[in-house]
C-alpha cells in the first residue's frame, strides 16, 4: 500500500524547489500532476547531462508525475487549472508573488472552489517584504543565508556550491509542510495556504548563528574544510593518494582518534574535554592526524579507524559510489524502464518505512504525455481538448 495514493496534488512548479518537495509526495504513491507550459516546459529539463537531448535530472525530478502541458496566461489554461483544484489535495507552485494573482488564480479564489485544497507557494524571498516580487533562486539564498560568508578557505572567496543545495533543502521543508497541512486540514476540514521562502530553510541548518551572533556578537568566518564546533575535522590525504574525512563531533570519537595516531597524551589536555576547546588546538591535532594519514594508504587507515570505533569515509566520486557496498546493501541506486531511454538508473526513495514504503512506478515523462488523460478526467471531450491543442493552450 502507497500511503499517499489517495492524494492528488497539482505540481505547477518550476525547476527544482517545489517540484522535489512534490517529488517526495509522488514517491509515496500521491498521484502528482505536473503542469509545464506547453512551449517552453519546465526549464530544469535542460538542465544537467542530457542523452539525446532528454534530460536525464528531470528523469528523478519528475518520476511518478504525470505530465500535462497547459498554458496558464490565458483563460482557457487558467480554467482547466481551476477544475483540476476543485478534485486536488494540493496545489505546489513558485511563480512570484503576484504572478497567480494576474492571472485570476488567487490561491484564496482556488479555495473558495475547494475549502479542502493547500496551496503550497515557494518563492525565493516570501509573499511579503520588499524583496518578494524579485526573481529568487537557490543561489541567492545561499549568498544571503550566511552560507556562502561562511564556506570557503579563510584567505578565499565565499563559496557557493556547484548544486541545488538551498533548492533541496525546501523541497524537503516544503514537503514537511505539506504533511502538516494535510494533518491539519484532517482535524479542521479546512485547507490552508504555505508560504515558504527559499532564503529561509538553509539557514536553519547553519548553525545557531544568529543565537551566537546576539548572545556574543559572533560572525562565523570561512574554516575551509575545518570545523567551527569541533577537531579533527578535515580531509586528510592518504600514502597512495586517497583522501579521507575524519569528524570527532562526539568527545568518545575524538579520543579514540588521537589514540589511534599516537598521541593518547593529548586527551590529558584540559582543552581535549570540549570540542571547543580542541577547535583552539586545531594545528596541533590536524597535524598529528595528516602526518600518521599520510605514512599509510587508504585501505589501512580505513581498516584502523573501524577497528579503532573511529569514524572515517572516504571521499567518493560517482565511480566509487557505483561500486560501493554499502549502498549495493541498501539498494540506494534503481535501474527503471524508460520510455524514452530504455533503462536509467537513479536515487531510490530517500527513506524505508516499513509498512509503508514508497517506489518509483515511473521515471520522468516526455512533455504533455499525459494531458489528454488529465483533461478526459476532468471531463473535458476530446473535440475539446483537440480545440485547445489547436489554439496552442495544451500540448
Ligand atoms: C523561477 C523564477 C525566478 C522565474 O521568474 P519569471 O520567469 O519572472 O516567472 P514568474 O514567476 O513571474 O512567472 C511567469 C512565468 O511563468 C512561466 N511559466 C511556467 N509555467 C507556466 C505555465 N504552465 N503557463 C504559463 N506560464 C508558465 C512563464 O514563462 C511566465 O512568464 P511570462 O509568460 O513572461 O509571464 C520565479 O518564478 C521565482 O522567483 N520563483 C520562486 C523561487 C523559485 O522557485 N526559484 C527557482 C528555484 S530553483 C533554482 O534556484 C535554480 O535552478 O537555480
Amino acid at each position: 500500500m502507497t500511503i499517499l495514493g489517495d492524494l492528488r496534488i497539482i505540481d505547477a512548479a518550476t525547476l527544482f524547489a517545489g517540484p522535489s518537495a512534490a517529488m517526495m509526495l509522488g514517491d509515496f504513491g500521491a498521484d502528482v500532476i505536473k503542469i509545464e507550459h506547453p512551449r517552453r516546459g519546465d526549464p530544469s529539463r535542460g538542465h544537467g547531462a542530457s542523452a539525446g537531448g532528454v534530460g536525464l535530472w528531470w528523469k528523478t525530478l519528475a518520476r511518478n508525475k504525470r505530465t500535462a502541458a497547459v498554458d496558464l496566461s490565458c483563460a482557457e489554461g487558467q480554467e482547466i487549472l481551476r477544475r483540476l483544484c476543485e478534485r486536488s489535495d494540493v496545489l505546489i507552485e513558485n511563480f512570484r508573488p503576484g504572478t497567480l494573482e494576474r492571472w485570476g488564480l488567487d490561491p484564496d479564489d482556488l479555495m473558495k472552489l475547494n475549502p479542502r485544497l493547500i496551496v503550497a507557494r515557494m518563492t525565493g524571498f516570501g509573499q511579503h517584504g520588499p524583496m518578494a516580487r524579485q526573481p529568487g533562486f537557490g543561489t541567492l539564498a545561499e549568498a544571503m543565508s550566511g552560507f556562502a560568508a561562511m564556506t570557503g578557505l579563510p584567505d578565499g572567496p565565499p563559496t557557493l556550491p556547484p548544486l541545488a543545495l538551498a533548492d533541496g533543502i525546501a523541497g524537503l521543508a516544503m514537503s514537511y509542510a505539506v504533511m502538516l497541512a494535510l494533518h491539519a486540514r484532517e482535524r479542521t476540514g479546512r485547507g490552508q495556504v504555505i508560504d515558504l521562502a527559499i532564503i529561509e530553510p538553509i539557514m536553519g541548518l547553519l548553525g545557531p548563528q544568529m543565537t551566537a551572533y546576539k548572545a556574543l556578537g559572533v560572525v562565523p568566518r570561512r574554516t575551509g574544510n575545518r570545523s567551527s564546533s569541533n577537531a579533527p575535522r578535515n580531509t586528510y590525504r592518504t600514502r597512495d593518494g586517497r583522501w579521507l574525512a575524519i569528524s570527532t563531533s562526539a568527545q568518545p570519537i575524538a579520543e579514540r582518534v588521537v589514540a589511534l595516531v599516537g598521541r593518547p597524551d593529548l586527551v590529558e589536555q584540559p582543552w581535549f574535554a570540549t570540542g571547543q576547546g580542541r577547535v583552539q588546538h586545531v594545528d596541533e591535532l590536524d597535524e598529528a592526524v595528516a602526518s600518521w594519514i599520510a605514512e599509510r594508504d587508504a585501505a589501512e587507515v580505513i581498516a584502523r579507524f573501524e577497528e579503532a570505533q573511529a569514524a572515517v569515509a572516504p571521499i567518493y566520486d560517482v565511480t566509487d559510489i557505483a561500486e560501493d557496498p554499502q549502498y549495493k546493501a541498501l539498494g540506494t541506486f534503481v535501474e527503471l524502464p524508460d520510455e524514452e531511454l530504455g533503462t536509467v538508473t537513479m536515487q531510490n526513495v530517500l527513506f524505508r518505512l516499513s509498512d509503508t514504503p514508497g517506489e518509483i512506478r515511473w521515471p520522468g515523462r516526455p512533455l504533455g504525455r499525459d494531458t489528454d488523460e488529465v483533461l478526459g478526467e476532468l471531463d473535458y471531450s476530446r473535440e475539446r481538448v483537440a480545440e485547445l491543442r489547436e489554439a496552442g493552450v495544451i500540448a
